[in-house]
Parts: C-alpha cells; structure tokens; sequence
C-alpha cells in the first residue's frame, strides 16, 4: 500500500477550482517532484495532502499511523529574541540532546547547535527548518519551495542532502520547486501539474512528454542539459569532492 494517496481529488478556493480530478500515490521511499507554472495548484496540492485545506470532491488516503515531516518554504523568527538553533528544536516539543543532534547530523547542520537563528545564511536555516521536521521521524517529508532564496550551488546542495536523508532514513520524500533542473535530477518520479495532472512519470519521460513542453518550453528540456553534462566518463582516480556551498 502507498503512505498517501490522492484520489480522485479536486479543490476549489472562493468557489473557483484549482485541482481537478487529481490522483496520485507516493510509495515509500519515493522521491516525488510536483512541477507546474504558477498558479497551478502545486501548494494547493501539499496542503490538502497535510490536511489543511478540505477537498471539494475526492478524498486523500494516508497509511495508518503515517508521520509527516513538512519543510515550509519560509518560517519567521522574530531576530530580536536570542534563540539558538539547539533551542529552537525544543519548539513545540522538547528534543533529547542525542535526537537533536542526530537530526542535525542528517540535516547537513551538525555544527550549528550552539549557533544563533538570527545569524545563519538562508542555506543553513533551511538545513534547521529540515533537522526539525526529521526530528519527527517521518515515513513522508513535504518540502514546497524549500529552497526559494539560495542560490543555485546553495539548492544543488540541499537537494542533494535530501537524497542522502532519504538514503539514511528511508522516508519517502514529496516536493515542489522551480528550479527544475536540479530538482528532476534528484527524483525517482516527477508529476507535472496544472490543475490537473498533465503528465507524470520518470524525469526523463515528463521532461520530453509534449505537455511538459507545452507549459514549460523547448528551453525546459532539463534531461538533455543533464544528459550532455554527464556524456563524458569521470576519472575516479582523483578527489572530485568540493566544500559544500551552502
Ligand atoms: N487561500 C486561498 N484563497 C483563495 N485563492 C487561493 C488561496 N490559495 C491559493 N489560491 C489560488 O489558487 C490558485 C493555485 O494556487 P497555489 O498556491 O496552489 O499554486 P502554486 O502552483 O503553488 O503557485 P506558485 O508556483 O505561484 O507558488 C491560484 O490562483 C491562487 O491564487
């Protein structure tokens, strides 16, 4: 059985529709990606997988007992109150250290425990805000735009520290972003929406299917940008590694 299903799910605000018909499943430890234009429902979609906004028709199914960990795109924290990182991981329920750090760990933020909030750079906040929901435990982590504000080397590398938490953890992992290039590259399973769900499939597949190409132009063919990158063999005799940007 998948950890959540949308089924046959449409949702309106102020009586105007902004989902229609939508199914979709998300199987443990999938990599799911949602892409679409603005406007097309993607955030929409998250909150009525969370539960915060009612269908109008359709229902969602969750697997009993299944936890989510959510990434919002953006917290305010009020910087005129001291408060470090380790604190706020207490926020709303205490942490034990050894959890606390563990989360950290996983999160790529091992070393910020002592660190103010108000001092950390968009990246590192975003690896807290990742730490808090991992402090959950969750079988599914819902990220919408969880990396608006970094920049390109700064998102390359959360995504890929997502793809490790999912290696470590083995949760499933659903999200949106605009930044399709580096997105794609890190999913199992890309869902390309508008309203409704246009087409879905493996990155490659949505990236050449015409109505993937249709919303997002010749332009989006991020597979073959992707593909031409890496039509060279690497010579693993030398260390490739590079300091983590973010
Ligand atoms: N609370 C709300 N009340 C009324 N209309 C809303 C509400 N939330 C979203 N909408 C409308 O629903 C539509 C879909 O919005 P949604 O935020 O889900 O799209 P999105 O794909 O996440 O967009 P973006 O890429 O711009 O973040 C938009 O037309 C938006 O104006």
């Amino acid at each position: 059985m998948s950890l959540i299903a949308a089924k046959h799910l449409s949702v309106a605000h102020e009586g105007l529709p902004v989902l229609r018909d939508v199914d979709l499943s998300i199987d443990k430890g999938e990599i799911v990606t949602v892409v679409g234009p603005n406007g097309s429902g993607k955030t929409t979609l998250l909150k009525a997988l969370l539960g915060a906004v009612k269908p109008t028709s359709g229902r969602i199914e969750r697997a009993p007992g299944l936890v989510i960990g959510y990434v919002p795109q953006k917290l305010h924290v009020d910087h005129s109150l001291p408060m470090t990182v380790r604190r706020f991981l207490d926020l709303p329920k205490r942490a034990g250290n050894a959890a606390a750090q563990a989360a950290l760990d996983s999160a790529g933020a091992g070393d910020l425990g002592a660190r103010q909030m108000s001092s950390l750079s968009g990246g590192q906040f975003q690896r807290v805000l990742l730490a808090r929901a991992l402090l959950l435990k969750p079988d599914l982590l819902i990220l919408d735009e969880a990396t608006q504000g970094l920049d390109p080397p700064g998102s390359a590398a959360f995504y890929r520290r997502i793809e490790e938490v999912r290696d470590e953890v083995g949760c499933a992992v659903l999200m949106v972003s605009h930044e399709l290039h580096v997105v794609m590259r890190a999913s199992d399973r890309v869902i390309c929406l508008n309203g409704h769900v246009c087409c879905e499939g493996a990155p490659e597949a949505v990236s050449a299917a015409p109505e993937y190409r249709a919303l997002f132009g010749e332009g989006a063919d991020v597979m073959a940008i992707y593909r031409h990158e890496h039509d060279h063999t690497h010579d693993h005799s030398h260390d490739h590694s590079h300091p983590d940007p973010a």
